[in-house]
């Protein structure tokens, strides 16, 4: 049995176990990480999948003459590969799989977050398995976030997941870059993240991989921060996914370094800025403080502020008094016009409905 404590789970795959020998994709190691999946899945782990390889798996369909790659190159490589490798995947399951494409600019928009968070959330609650990449075909070198151990990292903390596992093409962290130095150790375990540890990241060693171990690395920083489990394995063995399965250690695991809810709670409250607030009746208050709901148009008797959609907002009963704070799905404007409502009655009042809720249960930080 997988660890019991995670519930949901982001799996990174590298370039090299997507595309071997870069010329299109391969199912050596894709099959054995599918079938981890889907025990993942089968054990009722949610999973969500942040795949390398459309560079790589584009390769051979363009032509360049110099290294290394223009930009240009690179992103109609991408725009080939993607579908390659979206189908690759999908070809070993037989459940759904969803294309997320994302930029840096998409996670540091908070609507565009929102948007994400929510398709994502919706994707997870039919039973698809979402898999994600950079948008490389489109996006100029500002616009991204670089490499995918630091994407899956950002996407492992938009989804709230309990672990992040990234799948390389060795067993984990080692004192020094193990190819080129004999000397080297391996490292089971990493309570805190360091200069030390940061001092051990060598680079990739082969053309198709982005970033090395110090990617990896950064990505276990930011993601223990808020909570989450890191791992790195070697995704080459189908050894490593058979002892996650048995609930034992594989690879290099990086312990997080506080409770992810009380990681999330804490961002909330101390630093997201309200930016207005809405009043809820008692049987929404009730709702909220005893049995941890969303927040409903229905329940909601008066809104203060001029707040956004994504914007943070105090939600209070109705003596004024602050109780929660929250995400807010919809804008001011538009909550003035369904506050009331049921949720039936949105789509016809204001034209469209992006949320049944108006704040979900999963972006809400209680006071007490
Ligand atoms: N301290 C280290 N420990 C382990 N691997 C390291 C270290 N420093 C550099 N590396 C290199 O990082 C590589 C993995 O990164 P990368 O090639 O970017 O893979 P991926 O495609 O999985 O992201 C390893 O194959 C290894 O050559
Ligand atoms: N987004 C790029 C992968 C970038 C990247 O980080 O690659 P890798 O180091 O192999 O995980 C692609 O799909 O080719």
């Amino acid at each position: 049995m997988l660890n019991s404590v995670w519930r949901r789970i982001v799996i990174k795959v590298g370039s090299a176990l997507i595309s071997p020998d870069a010329r299109g994709c391969s199912t050596r190691y894709l099959l054995a990480i599918a079938r981890f999946i889907n025990e993942c899945r089968q054990q009722g782990v949610e999973v969500v999948l942040v795949s390398s390889g459309s560079v790589a798996a584009g390769r051979n369909a363009i032509a360049f003459t110099h290294q290394p790659l223009p930009i240009n190159v690179k992103q109609a490589m991408a725009a080939v590969g993607q579908t390659e490798m979206m189908a690759a995947w999908s070809h070993l399951f037989d459940f759904r799989c969803a294309q997320i494409l994302l930029t840096h600019d998409d996670l540091s928009n908070r609507r565009r977050y929102l948007n994400i968070d929510n398709t994502l959330r919706t994707l997870l609650a039919n039973q698809v398995l979402p898999i994600v990449n950079e948008n490389d075909s489109v996006a100029t070198a500002e616009l991204k976030v670089g490499d995918n151990d630091n994407l899956a990292a950002m996407v492992a903390i938009l989804v709230d997941a309990d672990a992040l596992i990234i799948c390389s093409d060795i067993d984990g962290l080692y004192t020094a870059n193990p190819r080129t130095n004999a000397e080297a150790r391996f490292i089971p375990r990493v309570e805190q993240i360091n200069a030390d540890i940061y001092a051990m990241a060598g680079g990739s060693h082969h053309a198709i991989g982005t970033g090395g171990m110090l990617t990896k690395i950064q990505a276990a920083d930011k993601a223990t921060r808020q909570g989450v489990d890191t791992l790195i394995i070697n995704g080459q063995q189908t050894t490593s996914f058979d002892a996650l399965l048995r609930g034992e250690a594989a690879g290099t695991l990086f312990v997080r370094q506080q409770d992810r809810l009380s990681a999330k709670k804490h961002w909330m409250l101390h630093s997201l800025k309200s930016q207005g607030s809405i009043t809820l009746d008692s049987g929404a208050v009730q709702a909220l403080l005893h049995k941890g709901a969303s927040i409903l148009a229905k329940g909601i008797t008066a809104v203060e502020g001029q707040f956004d959609k994504a914007d943070a907002i105090w939600l209070c009963d109705s003596a004024g008094k602050q109780l929660a704070k929250g995400i807010c799905q919809y804008s001011a404007t538009e909550l003035q016009l369904i506050k009331g409502l049921h949720s039936q009655q949105i789509a016809t009042t204001l034209g469209f409905c992006p949320s049944e809720v108006v704040v979900h249960r999963d972006d809400i930080a209680l006071l007490a």
